[in-house]
């Protein structure tokens, strides 16, 4: 018992029994879930998953009615200022102000997280090249690609040098060009400061190639987990693929999430991103 405590407040996250309903809508169901410190950890599920509502409780932005979350032993529910301190956030929703230049952007961050005066400028000018928008700095968000606004808001996030940087469907909408590209700008960082990254995303190479574990959600709790290779081999025992036919982690998501999957993602889940994106760079 004391071992087990010990061991959950060394996790960078850990849910146990999380619930969160809207009216009468449950949008998170009794989830467990533990993420280890310098892990980048992917959370999948469909539309309606129940994804962000958890994530959001993470990060303090909703309560938690039942059940606990820690943040490095930090409870969300009871120590929210200490939690925040500890995390970086960058939301589905445009986080940016394209009318100010994009060092202009990071700075406001940097105040709004306390960053001590003196260090600001340097802070900023690393976040910012951190994420490869050094000679971009000056210009207007506006005038930013997607893939550019997408960095720019991971330069936000990580200004504070956060131990948890927690991003919502952080490539959605973007080419698969931008698309590698925040994911190697997400690796660099980690690889220089050891933090912990947890990630939701729709897509299942991203998934494959950069997460350490994922957890598959549906209905508001985690259906499946382990390593990408690990789900995708515990699904080909099960239907006895031949070495080398191995299942991929889109059909290891589909056997989690069944037939309500295409009921609750498909068409209506493409509109969706590409408007969200359409919005982001307008
Ligand atoms: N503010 C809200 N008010 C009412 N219902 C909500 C609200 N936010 C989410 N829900 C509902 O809670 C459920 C879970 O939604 P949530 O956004 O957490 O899922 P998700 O897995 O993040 O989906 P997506 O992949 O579309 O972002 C859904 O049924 C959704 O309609």
């Amino acid at each position: 018992m004391t071992r087990d405590t010990g061991r959950r407040q060394a996790d960078a996250v850990a849910c146990t029994g999380l619930a969160h309903a809207f009216d009468d809508t449950s949008a998170v169901d009794g989830l467990d879930l533990t993420v280890r410190p310098g892990e980048v950890f992917g959370l999948l599920g469909p539309n309606g998953a129940g994804k962000t509502t958890a994530i959001r409780c993470i990060t303090t932005l909703l309560p938690v009615p039942a059940g606990m979350v820690r943040v490095f032993g930090h409870d969300a529910a009871g120590d929210r200022m200490a939690v925040r301190r500890l995390l970086g956030y960058v939301p589905q929703q445009l986080s940016a102000d394209a009318g100010l230049t994009g060092r202009e952007n990071v700075a406001l961050f940097a105040r709004v997280f306390d960053v001590p005066r003196r260090e600001r400028a340097e802070r900023v000018a690393q976040a910012l090249a951190a994420v490869d928008l050094a000679d971009a700095a000056d210009r207007l968000a506006a005038t930013y690609s997607g893939g550019m606004v997408r960095r720019l808001e991971l330069a936000q996030a990580l200004v504070s040098a956060p131990r948890l940087l927690i991003l919502d469907e952080p490539t959605i909408g973007l080419d698969p060009i931008a698309r590698t590209g925040v994911w190697e700008h997400i690796g660099a960082v980690r690889a220089a400061t050891g933090m912990t990254v947890l990630v939701t995303t729709h897509y299942m190479d991203e998934a494959d190639q950069y997460c350490d574990r994922v957890a598959l959600m549906h209905r508001g709790r985690i259906r499946a987990l382990g390593t990408p290779a690990e789900l995708r081999e515990r699904l080909g025992a099960r239907r006895r693929a031949a070495p080398g036919a191995l299942p991929t982690l889109e059909d290891v998501f589909r056997d989690v999430a069944g037939s309500g999957l295409d009921d609750e993602a498909g068409d209506f889940r493409d509109v969706r991103s590409t408007r969200r994106t359409a919005r982001r760079v307008g």
